[in-house]
């Protein structure tokens, strides 16, 4: 199994920008090869730079659909919503004429919109052009969390999206793009920052049960190569 290839910056903002230009370009080869790239996005405060130096690049953005890795269900215009945060920071300038896939539906669980999900996303392209994932100081990535109930089947799931059980937090309920349906990409980075998250990174890539570090399904697979993105 290849490990990933870690690129590491001297600076949050070098780093952002070099991942921003390799991503324009997986979606420009999209595009050129397909006229029309899907990209997913992770949550979180960390790739917000990104999106916003992403938003500024000029490519045909109207040929490109972005979608979350994962999202709170909330509402979204609600500031904890992934969407949100994409329409705020990604789709302003060049990056507006994007579609946005978003993951919430108007229903009162993520349950209950499961199969009307699955059924959307199996509208889109398979595989993705680029997916850019993060991670939590706990080793999850996308909604992939260690202390879901039923996190082995969350891995396992062949369904493109799954809904954590995390009956301890008292958050907002997720969901999930899975873990197989997050690896159908030409193109896979991690994005973290930070010295406590590397140290998290560094276990995860040592031998272990992906359900210990959810990332572990991303670092330790052999279906796409993995670049990693990190600057302390
Ligand atoms: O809950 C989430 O957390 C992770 C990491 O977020 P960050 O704020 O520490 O960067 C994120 O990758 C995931 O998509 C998000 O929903």
């Amino acid at each position: 199994m290849s490990m990933p290839a870690l690129h590491e910056y001297p600076s949050r903002g070098t780093c952002a920008q070099a991942l921003a230009d390799a991503l324009a370009e997986r979606l420009r080869e999209g595009i050129a090869k397909n006229g029309r790239a899907t990209l997913v996005l992770s949550g979180g405060s960390s790739p917000i730079d990104l999106f916003e130096r992403l938003a500024l690049i000029e490519l045909d953005w109207s040929r490109v659909t972005v979608l979350p890795s994962d999202e709170r269900w909330v509402s979204s215009d609600h500031a904890d919503s992934n969407e949100a945060a994409l329409r705020q920071h990604l789709l302003y300038g060049p990056g507006n004429a994007a579609r946005l896939f978003g993951l919430y539906r108007d229903a009162p669980t993520p349950g209950e919109a499961l199969s009307d999900l699955n059924t959307a996303l199996a509208e889109l392209p398979r595989p993705f052009d680029a997916v850019v994932l993060g991670m939590g100081d706990d080793g999850h990535t996308a909604s992939l969390f260690p202390d879901a109930s039923n996190i082995e089947a969350c891995l396992a799931s062949d369904a493109d999206c799954v809904v954590p059980d995390r009956p301890n937090d008292d958050g907002p309920a997720r969901i999930s793009l899975s873990l197989k349906r997050l690896l159908a990409t030409r193109s896979l980075y991690l994005l973290f920052f930070g010295d406590d998250k590397r140290r998290v990174y560094d276990k995860a890539c040592r031998p272990g049960p992906a359900t210990e570090f959810p990332v572990r399904g991303v670092i330790q697979q052999d279906d796409v190569p993995v670049d990693v993105y990190w600057s302390d």
